[in-house]
């Protein structure tokens, strides 16, 4: 998969080079590319945002900027993500979307944004331009939201992750559940133990704990999610709520 982001800020990516994303690098899972918007400017200054139409505090980036760059960077079929606090907010449906996609290419505005007819644009031109929130959190650009959303969808990269066993069973999964809690050596620390059905090796108890222990804690953390549970799934939980 080829990743490309675009950024007026590209040493902010830089961490992208360590760890997870960057053993992909190397070892050609991924291909990873940062580029500065303001090589795609033509005047003395590198001039890349403008005052806004219709007036209003700070300033707007330009659009034609913009389309120099991605007309440069984005390959046939590649789809184009724009962070902003107004998009839909991401998911790990997102993420699995995004995993399957040939080319990435992140756009990382700032100022007050990106000239709304640049992801108009691409879409006339039959581009799949998803503009994506991380949360309701106001950000000062989109480069370290693009950082979260590469990441999510790197490790959903085939051969990113050691053990792709890991990638099923965790939080927002299938089951559409918060994770359980997890606990190692030693068994008891600061006066506390862990729960003794994890040291049963009675593998159904210990999935059934694990089963209620992320029921209970999604109920308590996030009613939205088990508002959101298809009831056939309920039986993959074989609880009646
Ligand atoms: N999940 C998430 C993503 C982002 C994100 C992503 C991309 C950019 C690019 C710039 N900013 C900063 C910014 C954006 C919007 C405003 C307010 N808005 C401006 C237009 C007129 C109305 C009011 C203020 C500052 C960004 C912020 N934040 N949070």
């Amino acid at each position: 998969m080829r990743v490309d982001v675009v950024s007026i800020f590209p040493d902010y990516l830089s961490v992208l080079d360590l760890s997870l994303v960057g053993k992909a690098r190397q070892r050609g899972l991924l291909d990873l590319r940062v580029h500065d918007l303001r090589d795609w400017t033509a005047d003395r200054h590198r001039t890349v945002d403008d005052t806004p139409f219709g007036g209003g505090a700070g300033m707007v980036m330009r659009p034609d900027v913009w389309g120099l760059a991605i007309d440069e960077v984005l390959e046939p079929g590649g789809q184009l993500v724009v962070p902003t606090p107004s998009g839909e907010v991401f998911t790990q449906r997102h993420a699995e979307e995004l995993a399957s996609a040939g080319q990435l290419v992140f756009a990382c505005g700032r100022y007050e944004g990106i000239d709304a007819r640049v992801a108009e644009h691409y879409r006339a031109a039959g581009v799949t331009v998803r503009e994506l929130s991380i949360g309701d959190y106001v950000l000062n650009g989109g480069e370290v939201a693009s950082l979260v959303m590469i990441e999510a969808v790197a490790r959903l990269v085939p051969g990113m992750v050691g053990n792709p066993e890991s990638l099923v069973e965790e939080s927002h999964g299938a089951a559409g559940l918060l994770e359980y809690p997890v606990y190692t050596k030693p068994p008891s620390w600061a006066g506390l133990d862990i729960p003794d059905v994890l040291l049963s090796g009675h593998h159904a108890r210990i999935a059934r704990w694990r089963r209620d222990r992320a029921l209970e804690r999604t109920a308590r953390r996030r009613p939205d999610m088990i508002a959101a549970l298809d009831p056939a799934d309920l039986d993959k939980h074989d609880v009646a709520l």
